[in-house]
Order: C-alpha cells, then sequence, then structure tokens
C-alpha cells in the first residue's frame, strides 16, 4: 500500500502539508485567543488589540482555506489509490477467473471487489497520514510551549504519547470478524438458487440461516462501533484531565514566578486544541487492521504469475500434452492425472469418460483456464504457460458448457465481424430460423437450451481460427440434429477438439480420448477402439 502512497507522492505531501498548517493554525488561533483575553484584560494600547484581533482572524481564514485543500487533496489521493487497487484486483483476477470461480465462492470474489477496497479507502484517510500530521502539529506546538514552561510541554507530551501510541494497544482489534462476508457470499448464493431453493421447499430455512447470518454481521458491526466510541471517549477523557493538569501546574508556576500569568490561559487553550489532533488517532489501530486484512484479501491472487512471452508465428502444427497433472485449490485429489498426447493439425479429436473423470478439466486446461500443477501444454512446442493468454485465446474458437449471451439482438450475440450472408447462411445450415435482428434476452431466456447451443457452436463456426475446442457442444441436442452439427462442426479444416458424452456420433472423428478415473487410458479411432474391446468397447455397449 505505500508503494502505491508513494506513487502520489506529489499529492501526499501537499495533503501532509495541508492538515499540518491546518492543525497549527488551529493550535495558533486558539492560543492568540487565550493570549488577547489575558492581555485585554490588561488594558493595553488600542493597536496592540486591533494587531491581536487582526492575526485572529487571519488564523482563521488560514485554518478554513487549509482545511479545505486538506481535505481536496486527501479524497483525491484516496480516490486515485482506490481505483489503482480496483485495476490491480481485476489484474489479478481475470487471468485465473476460471480457476477462482472453481475455487472460491462468488459472494467471496464479490465482497473483496467491493467491501475490501471500500475499506482500504479508510487506509489513507485515518491510518496513512492523520499520524503524521499529528507528529508534525504536536512537534510544531511543543516547540512554540517550550518557550514558556518544560514541564508544561513534558505534561502535554506524555498526554498526547498515552493518547496515541499506549492505549491505541487495547482497542487492538483481536480477530478478523468474517460475519459480513459470510453474509454476503450466503446471500449471493441464496440468490442464484432461489428457483431450487423454493421447488425443494428449503427457503424458510435457507432465509432463517440468512437472518442470523445478518444479526451476526449487524453485531460485529455494533461491537465495532462501540470500541472506536470507546477509544475516542478515553482520549476525550485523557484531553480533559491534562487541560485541568496545565491549569494547575500552570497557576502554581505562576505563583511561583516561573511563569507569567498572561500566558497561562494560552497554554490551557493550547492544551484543548492539540489533543483534536490527538481524538481520532485512538481509533488509528482498529483501521490499521481491518484496512491490512483487507489488502491482503485483495492481494491473494497476486501470487499466481502472468505469463509474459509473445507467441511464436506460425500456424498450428501440434498441440502436445506433457505429462499434465492438476488438483483443484483447496481439494486433495488430482482430477487430472499424468496425461500425455499430440493432437496434429487438422485433426479431429473427441474427448469421451464417464461422468467426473476429468474431461472438463482436460478442456480448462487446453483453453488455458486452468495452469497444470505437473507438466506443460505446447504449442508448436512453446509452452502455452509461458504465452499471453489472450494472444492463445485469438487462436481458439472455444464453445464452453455454459455459454454466456448478452441481451441484444443475434448479430450481436454471434460476436462476430462476418458478412451478413455469411452469418444467415450458417444459421440456417444449424436449423436456427432466426434473423440477425432477433431479439435475444439476457442470458438468451428466450431461447431453447438446443437453440443456446446451436447459436453458441455458430460463434465458434464464424472464428477464422487454427483450432476449434469445444465442450459439450450438443449436450442438449436431440440425435439427429447432434448428427448434423457433428456433420457440419467435422467439416471445417481446423484442428477440432470435443469433449462430448454422445458416443454415436464418435466414428466421424479421427481419434478418440478416453479419460477414466482421472487418466487417459486409451486412445485410437472408433473401429480401433471397439476392436480393442476395452473401456471404450465397454461404455458404448452399455449406452446401447
Ligand atoms: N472446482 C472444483 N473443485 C474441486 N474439485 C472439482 C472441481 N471441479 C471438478 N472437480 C472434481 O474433479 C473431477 C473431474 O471433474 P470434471 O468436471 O473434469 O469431470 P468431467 O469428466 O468433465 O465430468 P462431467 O462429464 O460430469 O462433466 C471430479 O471428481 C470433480 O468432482
Amino acid at each position: 500500500m505505500w508503494q502505491m502512497i508513494v506513487s502520489e507522492k506529489r499529492d501526499f505531501l501537499f495533503a501532509l502539508l495541508a492538515g499540518t498548517i491546518s492543525g497549527l493554525t488551529a493550535v495558533a488561533l486558539f492560543a492568540q485567543s487565550g493570549f488577547l483575553i489575558s492581555k485585554a484584560a490588561l488594558l493595553p494600547p488600542f493597536y496592540i488589540i486591533l494587531i491581536l484581533t487582526a492575526f485572529l482572524k487571519l488564523f482563521g481564514v488560514a485554518k478554513s482555506a487549509s482545511k479545505y485543500a486538506e481535505r481536496y487533496i486527501s479524497h483525491r489521493v484516496t480516490f486515485s489509490l482506490l481505483e489503482k487497487v480496483r485495476i490491480r484486483f481485476f489484474q489479478s483476477l481475470q487471468p485465473h477467473a476460471h480457476a477462482l470461480l472453481s475455487s472460491y465462492r462468488g459472494g467471496d470474489l464479490l465482497t473483496r471487489m467491493t467491501k475490501d477496497v471500500d475499506t482500504l479507502q479508510q487506509y489513507f484517510l485515518r491510518v496513512a497520514y492523520p499520524p503524521l500530521v499529528a507528529l508534525l502539529v504536536f512537534f510544531g506546538t511543543m516547540l512554540f510551549t517550550v518557550w514558556f514552561s518544560v514541564w508544561i510541554t513534558l505534561l502535554l507530551l506524555i498526554s498526547v504519547l498515552l493518547c496515541t501510541v499506549f492505549l491505541p494497544v487495547l482497542w487492538q482489534k483481536k480477530k478478523e470478524a468474517t460475519s459480513q462476508q459470510l453474509y454476503t457470499e450466503s446471500l449471493t448464493e441464496y440468490f442464484y438458487g432461489l428457483t431450487d431453493l423454493t421447488v425443494a421447499g428449503q427457503r424458510p430455512a435457507s432465509e432463517q440461516a440468512l437472518q442470523q447470518l445478518s444479526v451476526d454481521f449487524e453485531q460485529d458491526l455494533q461491537n465495532e462501533e462501540k470500541q472506536a466510541l470507546q477509544a475516542q471517549l478515553v482520549n476525550q477523557a485523557i484531553a480533559l484531565l491534562t487541560a485541568f493538569a496545565v491549569v494547575m501546574l500552570g497557576a502554581y508556576f505562576v505563583t511561583t514566578g516561573a511563569l507569567d500569568g498572561l500566558y497561562l490561559a494560552m497554554l490551557l487553550l493550547i492544551a484543548l486544541t492539540v489533543f483534536e489532533v490527538a481524538i481520532p488517532l485512538g481509533t488509528v489501530p482498529l483501521h490499521k487492521v481491518k484496512t491490512k486484512e483487507a489488502f491482503n484479501r485483495l492481494t491473494a491472487f497476486n501470487s499466481a504469475t502472468i505469463p509474459k512471452q509473445a507467441l511464436q508465428q506460425g500456424e498450428l502444427q501440434m498441440l502436445q500434452a506433457d505429462k499434465l497433472s492438476y488438483s483443484y485449490p483447496n481439494s486433495e485429489f488430482q482430477a487430472l492425472r499424468d496425461v500425455s498426447f499430440t493432437i496434429t493439425k487438422g485433426e479431429k479429436i473427441a474427448i469421451i469418460g464417464p461422468s467426473g473423470a476429468g474431461k472438463s478439466t482436460l478442456f480448462q486446461l487446453l483453453i488455458q483456464n486452468l495452469q497444470p500443477n505437473v507438466g506443460n501444454i505446447l504449442w508448436n512446442g512453446q509452452k502455452t504457460a509461458q504465452i499471453q493468454h489472450e494472444e492463445l485465446w485469438a487462436q481458439m474458437g472455444i464453445m464452453l458448457q455454459h455459454n454466456h449471451f448478452f441481451s441484444g439482438t443475434v448479430r450481436e450475440n454471434l460476436l462476430s465481424d462476418q458478412e451478413d450472408a455469411h452469418m444467415e447462411e450458417l444459421l440456417t445450415k444449424l436449423q436456427l430460423p432466426f434473423s440477425l435482428e432477433q431479439e435475444v434476452l439476457e442470458n438468451a431466456r428466450n431461447l431453447s437450451g438446443g437453440e443456446q447451443q446451436r447459436l453458441a457452436l455458430a460463434r465458434v463456426l464464424l472464428r477464422d481460427v487454427p483450432i476449434y475446442l469445444l465442450d459439450e457442444p450438443f449436450a442438449h441436442l436431440d440425435s439427429n440434429l447432434t448428427a448434423h452439427c457433428t456433420d457440419l462442426l467435422l467439416a471445417s479444416p481446423q484442428t477440432i477438439v470435443c469433449v462430448t458424452h454422445k458416443l454415436d456420433a464418435l466414428a466421424h472423428f479421427d481419434r478418440i480420448f478416453v479419460i477414466h478415473e482421472h487418466q487417459l487410458v486409451e486412445i485410437g479411432h472408433y473401429d480401433d477402439l471397439i476392436e480393442k474391446q476395452g473401456i471404450f468397447y465397454y461404455m458404448q455397449k452399455l449406452s446401447t
């Protein structure tokens, strides 16, 4: 965080300067008032009163102006810092979005993106620079008071240290409050699963659990506020006791002749004013812990290294997997184990296997949404882990199991710059009776599952790239449409890798990769695998 603050050093220094001037002019304003009251009682010449009053006005104006400047600049720095934090967080999330979404709850990421970033707002405004301003103001004030009384200066110093250094240790937050995070996560899941919960009759139970989380969250908030209030109240009490002690000590020094009585009121008002800067410092440790937790959560993803190399030029000749293994974060077992293969240009590959065998995991590794724990994927011999993801994605036509559709038209959802005639022809071939201007609702709610899949397939087929990778593209299609769409897909000159459950159209693929119990156990053409009478043969037999 300090690194980021340093990047804003100009504004940071201006805010510090304005804050210090504002604090010192406030002290000067009240010191001057105290002095003026005492001096006026001694009936000095009128011009003295006039000069003192003019200074009073000057300090008043300087205090207001510097306070405004401080607020303006410090908030500008804060918002600029928050913008940087948001961009950094997004950049650290984006290349690993799939891996993160498969290991973190959606609500958790949402909380980090919103609440944690907002919490960091407090870092600059309440943690980083107020102690520095306070330090400079105290230092300036004490340089002044020491001329009048060393003992009163010492008393102020001790009280200020008590408020800002020793007592805050008491207010140190002991443990991280996770209630808000839990509440946001559960609320997000509740909305996602509302229909399922209602149908299963589980809504009341779920709402009750949410209610409890909301109560815990409120309780945590109240505790935090109570703690902050306690800290400020104690500091306030110390400020008043110090002012009382200054009067007592000052009065004693006046009687002994060590202090001119003219300055007593001034020292009292200085004591009261200087604590105005110290009182908010009581909550610094609380905010410090909160902002540190937020910062740690936000930077938790930064450890993932982002690939740097450019993709070597040339057409895709070979896509290889070399001893790939993958375990999901927080999972003990390997979802994929020691998988190796080579796919050559133009080959049509089907990946099949029982549910949970690891097909989608392999697919996500191939499209770079996951990075293998062990082994490499090689694109023309170049390790894909070292290549910019965007460059690889620019070479791939990808169809996921769940594709997103935007609110708009069919044309907009095809995400293509191809000629209208070409797009219309493809829609017809896919037996989609849509015009390009036809409306598509968000998440394609107005399209059937099969229509959505063919629209997603059209998106892929419109891409002029060397390889198509598809995960269960025909899951919602009947056998006629599956056969028709498979033929259409396999007629493309591209290299094709297709994860599928549909075993009937497999004879059209060049090779079939059989994944069983997280390993690649068989590779071969349909006829060879049937003849071999291995796992594929039995899977095929069971399905008929
Ligand atoms: N996000 C995840 N976290 C932990 N384990 C996971 C995660 N996703 C999948 N798995 C596990 O990894 C294994 C392989 O899952 P994968 O989704 O690759 O199987 P699949 O062959 O595609 O199954 P299906 O045909 O049912 O889609 C499964 O045992 C699954 O439980």
